[in-house]
């Protein structure tokens, strides 16, 4: 196709590694799909990104190019930590606007750039929604969390009418309170209130998160669908209830191995890690036995404790258990960020530590037999995808409700409590590495991995491109 006649899809991630990895995906694919791309970072990620991927590596195709836009904040002192979540939020709402609309301009301007014919924004920047009015093009909204987490979000409404939130008093986070039956949520019964989204565990009624959180699910509503990483076996009942709420909800996940199936060679070579990558740890893994390494990572934003890290630690030590454990540089708050003494050489026969590594090659590796887990939404799915049973360490956010499905609906969980201590990770780990149960987890663990490959969701792309994309384009 002439270059200039494509149709030119803009695609917009929220600022974190957790939502720059499906987005690109779906970039990616519509790449392959014939689109011209332009993908949207912000200047501080861009940054990252250009070291940890290279600069030819991403002006290698003029018809994928990359741009930015500032974030709002003040530029981190640290060229490799993940921002302020709730700060990158209110920015992002706050000041992306005018300059996402000056690109926009730049773009229509640029005669060797086809006229931007779509908007594919993340759900919650959903000031783009503006920008897409004011060009008066479609846009899809990509929502990077469980569907599950979603309709959780959407609740908080509710929670609020019924008197939930906030909470009456800061002692209602400890004296058993959390543990209420939600049982207003349609297809979610039997969930507490702590499986919820942790953001309503706040006495103060103008929690940025939560307000923020009400804000762009309720403003997603504008969008000419809702994309979804998901598929449709896993979640069947919360997509059904969020096709009533939303006016198209289109499951198009895993989108890390759905775009397998899709993308060209082209732009496979292009990673979306902002870290650099340690691939030493997939030869260490060629070295131990089929389903005998626990892999340990808690993704790219939780914070633990020096306290917390200490009872890992042991934890895992005293399991007796090969493992792979990922400390990113920004994983421990605080000044001490050690590891035990005697740690490293009580282990050093069968644990290997690294600071960011190829994650969904890891979790297809077959030397790996269990993963603990922060319970983020790509991780959980890149487990659910390899045939691989977690352990959850919920930290914030969806992932304790991520959790409780895994847990509770799935099959394939075990949790850990938030106050984690040496005797229970050692517990679990021996659970699910050695004991029959957790062979029954690993089994079950395998039939999601085989439902996730025949789900519609490819069906759900050809749609998303004919029906939505290109219809309203007129290309
Ligand atoms: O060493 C590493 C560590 C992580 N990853 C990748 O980084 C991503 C991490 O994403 P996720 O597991 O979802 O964790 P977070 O980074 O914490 O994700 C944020 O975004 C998710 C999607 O919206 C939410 O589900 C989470 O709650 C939120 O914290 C995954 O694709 C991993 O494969 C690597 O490649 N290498």
């Amino acid at each position: 196709m002439n270059m200039m006649n494509k149709p030119h899809a803009v695609c917009i991630p929220f600022p974190a590694q957790g939502h720059i990895n499906p987005m690109l995906k779906v970039a990616k694919i519509l790449h392959s799909k014939g689109f011209h791309i332009t993908f949207v970072n912000t200047e501080y990620n861009h940054q990252r990104f250009v070291k940890s991927q290279g600069l030819d590596t991403l002006n290698k195709y003029p018809s994928f190019q990359f741009e930015t836009i500032p974030d709002g904040l003040p530029p981190p002192k640290n060229l490799d930590v993940t921002q302020d979540i709730p700060s990158l939020c209110k920015s992002t709402s706050e000041t992306c606007l005018e300059p996402f609309n000056a690109l926009l301009s730049k773009l229509n301007h640029t005669s060797t750039t086809p006229p931007v014919s779509c908007i594919v924004s993340d759900l919650v920047m959903s000031f783009t929604l503006d920008a897409a009015d004011k060009l008066g093009i479609p846009e899809v909204v990509l929502w990077t969390a469980s569907a599950c987490g979603l309709l959780a979000y959407v609740h908080y409404t509710t929670l609020r009418q019924l008197g939930l939130f906030p909470l009456k008093d800061s002692a209602d986070l400890t004296n058993g309170y959390l543990d209420t039956i939600v049982d207003f949520i349609p297809s979610m019964k039997g969930l507490r209130l702590k499986d919820l989204p942790t953001f309503i565990r706040s006495t103060d009624q103008n929690e940025i998160m939560v307000n923020f959180c009400i804000r762009e699910t309720a403003r997603a509503k504008k969008a000419s669908a809702v994309l979804l990483n998901t598929f449709e076996d896993l979640e069947h009942q919360v997509i059904t209830e969020l096709s009533s709420i939303y006016p198209l909800v289109l499951p198009i996940g895993p989108l890390h191995t759905v775009a397998n199936n899709i993308i060209e060679k082209d732009v496979t070579f292009m990673g979306s890690s902002l870290w650099h990558e340690d691939t030493k740890c997939l030869k260490w893994l060629e070295s131990k036995k089929a389903n005998s390494v626990v892999f340990v990572n808690f993704g790219s934003i939780t914070v633990m404790t020096p306290e917390q890290l200490v009872e890992f630690s042991w934890g895992l030590a005293n399991s007796n258990q090969s493992f792979l454990w990922v400390i990113r540089p920004d994983l421990v708050s605080g000044d001490s960020k050690m590891l035990p003494s005697g740690f490293i050489e009580e282990t050093r026969e069968r644990g290997m530590l690294t600071s960011w590594c190829p994650q969904q090659k890891v979790l297809n590796h077959p030397s790996i037999g269990g993963f603990l887990t922060h319970c983020g939404w790509n991780s959980t799915l890149e487990s659910i995808s390899s045939g691989v049973p977690v352990i959850c360490w919920p930290f914030f956010a969806e992932q304790q409700t991520n959790c409780w499905y895994c847990c509770n609906q799935w099959g394939i969980g075990l949790e850990i409590d938030s106050d984690v201590k040496r005797k229970q990770v050692e517990k679990l780990v021996r659970y699910l590495m050695v004991e029959e149960k957790g062979k029954e987890m690993r089994k079950m663990a395998m039939v999601w991995k085989e439902r996730s490959e025949s789900s519609s969701s490819l069906f759900n792309i050809d749609k998303l491109i004919n029906q939505v994309l290109l219809q309203s384009s007129g290309k």
